[in-house]
């Protein structure tokens, strides 16, 4: 099966997560498409059973501000027919308090309504991935899987 993982990243840590998604996947056997966000076709997204997308938040609580063509193309789009599996990773800053890691929930809200099926709770970590959170994208690489799995056998 395939995955397609796409992120948004200035400074590089949601880029290091969309890496080590790309590791789990590979790990169970899947072919991994790894590219930017605004560097990808979102129609694409149809040929694949998995979406990640790996996003960092921005001033205010906002997804990254040049996601936003991305993201109004996402809105267009109809995944239920395949029907496609999505989950969220989101690095943020703390210091931003209400809005810390908040573009994880706007990227899920806009996928769900394309008919998209969210297969894990979104991983949230503090800047950079650490060791110590290996765990939580196991999980996250898990349930993706699995609810992929399930959907491919219903069919
Ligand atoms: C100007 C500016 C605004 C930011 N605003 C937020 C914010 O509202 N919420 C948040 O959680 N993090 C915020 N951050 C922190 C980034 O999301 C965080 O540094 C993230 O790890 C950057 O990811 P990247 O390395 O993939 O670019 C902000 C950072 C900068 C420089």
């Amino acid at each position: 099966m395939k995955a397609i993982i796409l992120y948004a990243s200035i400074t590089g840590n949601a880029k290091g997560m969309a890496r080590v998604e790309q590791q789990f996947f590979e790990h169970y056997g899947w072919d991994v498409t790894l590219g930017e966000m605004i560097q990808t076709d979102p129609s694409k997204i149809k040929d694949y059973d998995v979406l990640v997308l790996a996003t960092y938040t921005w001033t205010g609580g906002v997804i990254p501000e040049e996601t936003q063509d991305f993201y109004e193309d996402l809105s267009k789009l109809d995944f239920s027919a395949k029907p496609l599996v999505f989950g969220v990773l989101g690095t943020g800053d703390p210091y931003y308090g209400k809005d810390y890691n908040t573009a994880p929930e706007l990227f899920e809200a806009v996928l769900r309504a394309s008919g998209a099926v969210q297969g894990a709770e979104p991983v949230k970590i503090a800047l950079n991935v650490k060791q110590e959170e290996m765990p939580q994208f196991a999980a996250f690489t898990q349930s993706l899987i699995k609810q992929a799995e399930a959907l491919q056998s219903e069919k």
